[in-house]
């Protein structure tokens, strides 16, 4: 693949749904192609489906929604060595650039003015075993204020993941440096749940539902 190429699954223009920038309007490039086949993955479409295109177009196309916001989401997005250009570019532009990565690759080399997403994945999405260790050192080590360009998250669907993420945040205190959020796998733990669990526990992290999951129930893409 030559580096000034990428697979797009899908460039849309939505609310953004999660993260602590949800609410906002933002345009999204979802790059094709992940391969980690998390249990419950919402965007197994995904998988399957890219067409190419260069950096400049997918920077024009994103750029006619005039949204305040643009993340870069897949599939898993590092996987694409042209997507560190496409971040790059979009950020000399002096756009707000997101990534939303799956936790299993190191963002060490994603350029530092981009919010890195991070999923940490509990024991349920049957990949845990495959989250990178490198970056919570990177985010713990990231000085005061590029830490502020890491946000972790994890999403849970039962007790157990619930319990795996609290020890882990506790090991760490990764809440004391980065913002943490917490959600649920839609449709398979109550929010109430999560929300008890979390008050019960005075666990300091800003619990996160998918928005658009609200917004446009019916859809299954492109939102
Ligand atoms: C589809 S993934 C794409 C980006 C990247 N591969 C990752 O896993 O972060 C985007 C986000 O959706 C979340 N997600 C996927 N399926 C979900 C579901 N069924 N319920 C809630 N969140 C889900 C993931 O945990 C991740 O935070
Ligand atoms: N509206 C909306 N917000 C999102 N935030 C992260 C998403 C993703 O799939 O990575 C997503 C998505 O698919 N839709
Ligand atoms: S890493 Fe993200 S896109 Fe890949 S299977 Fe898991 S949730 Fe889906
Ligand atoms: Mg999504």
């Amino acid at each position: 693949m030559i580096l000034k190429e990428l697979s797009i699954s899908e460039i849309f223009h939505s609310i953004q749904g999660e993260s602590s920038f949800a609410g906002w309007p933002c345009a999204f490039v979802r790059l094709a192609g992940c391969g980690n086949g998390c249990n419950f993955c919402d965007t197994t479409y995904a998988e399957t489906d890219g067409f190419m295109l260069e950096i400049p177009d997918i920077i024009m196309q994103t750029q006619a929604f005039r949204a305040p916001i643009i993340e870069i989401t897949g599939g898993e997005p590092l996987l694409q060595p042209a997507v560190y250009p496409l971040m790059q570019q979009l950020c000399n532009l002096g756009e707000t650039v997101l990534l939303e990565t799956g936790g299993f690759l190191s963002v060490d080399k994603v350029d530092s003015r981009v919010h890195k997403i991070i999923d940490l994945k509990p024991p349920s999405s049957g990949v845990c075993e495959r989250n990178c260790p490198e970056n919570i050192t990177l985010a713990l080590h990231a000085g005061k204020k590029l830490s502020q360009t890491f946000e972790f998250k994890i999403v849970v669907a039962s007790r157990e993941d619930y319990d795996w993420a609290k020890a882990l945040l506790l090991q760490h205190q990764l809440y004391c440096s980065c913002i943490v959020m917490m959600g649920v796998i839609h449709e398979k733990l109550e929010p109430s749940t999560l929300a008890e669990w979390i008050l019960r526990d005075r666990l300091p992290v800003r619990m996160q539902l998918q928005l658009h999951k609200y917004i446009w129930p019916l859809a299954t893409r492109g939102t």
